[in-house]
């Protein structure tokens, strides 16, 4: 194993252990500053459709942003794995009425059938999970590179078109300078329960 992959291992690995270990007071207050710090943005405020995801491993959870987005009749999508294309996401709209299961991760997702989804390019926003993050929109996810693939055309866009990505994670996890892969989407920018990290400046 390369030296780089043994660095991001470790981090995922020490990251995901923090996240895991703050209290479920934490996590609350968390969830009520994320919503705090991600109302302010202009980038949420003009934005209709919007992908989050439920919370799982001591993510930080956009729950409380779900809710504001139904009460100010935003129309939110959560992620769904592709059943068929390797690595990548579907995005099913997501209500009060959706029924969830469990997907081979046990993390919850709308079923399939039926379902009204969403392609990626036509999201005004996607609220990402993340493991690790940097100041330059560097972000370091589960491992799995579903939304790197699922956003690979995001590459060939100019910058400031189309989906805006923005991470979402407990300020707690920022680490120094992450290196890119070529693949690596960078992020426009990170919300925390404390900052929002505009990479844009
Ligand atoms: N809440 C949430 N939903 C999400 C993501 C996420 O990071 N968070 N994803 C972001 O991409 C996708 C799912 N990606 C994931 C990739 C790996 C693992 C995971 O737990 N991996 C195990 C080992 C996997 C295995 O059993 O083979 C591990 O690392 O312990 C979970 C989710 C889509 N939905
Ligand atoms: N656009 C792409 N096309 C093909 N393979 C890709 C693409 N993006 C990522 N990959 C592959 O996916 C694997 C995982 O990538 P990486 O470690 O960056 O995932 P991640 O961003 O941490 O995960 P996730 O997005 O699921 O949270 C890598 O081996 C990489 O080669």
């Amino acid at each position: 194993m390369t030296q780089a992959t043994d660095f991001k291992k470790n981090l995922r690995r020490q990251m995901r252990k923090a996240r895991r270990s703050l209290k479920p007071v934490q996590q609350r207050q968390h969830a009520r500053g994320l919503l705090a710090t991600i109302r302010r943005l202009t980038q949420f405020r003009r934005s209709q459709n919007i992908a989050l995801y439920l919370p799982s491993d001591g993510e930080i959870s956009p729950e409380e942003v779900i809710h504001y987005c139904r009460k100010f009749g935003k129309q939110c999508y959560l992620p769904v794995l592709h059943p068929v294309r390797h690595n990548r996401l579907w995005f099913i709209a997501y209500n009060k009425e959706t029924v969830l299961v469990n997907n081979i991760y046990g993390i919850k997702e709308p079923p399939l059938i039926k379902a009204p989804r969403r392609p990626a390019w036509a999201l005004d926003l996607v609220l990402l999970p993340l493991v690790a993050f940097d100041e330059e929109g560097g972000r370091l996810g589960m491992g799995g590179g579903y939304y790197d693939r699922t956003f690979a055309f995001k590459q060939s866009w100019r910058k400031e078109r189309g989906t805006r990505l923005i991470g979402l994670a407990h300020d707690l996890q920022k680490a120094d300078r992450l290196k890119t892969e070529s693949w690596d989407i960078p992020l426009e920018g990170v919300a925390t329960e404390k900052s929002f990290y505009n990479a844009r400046r």
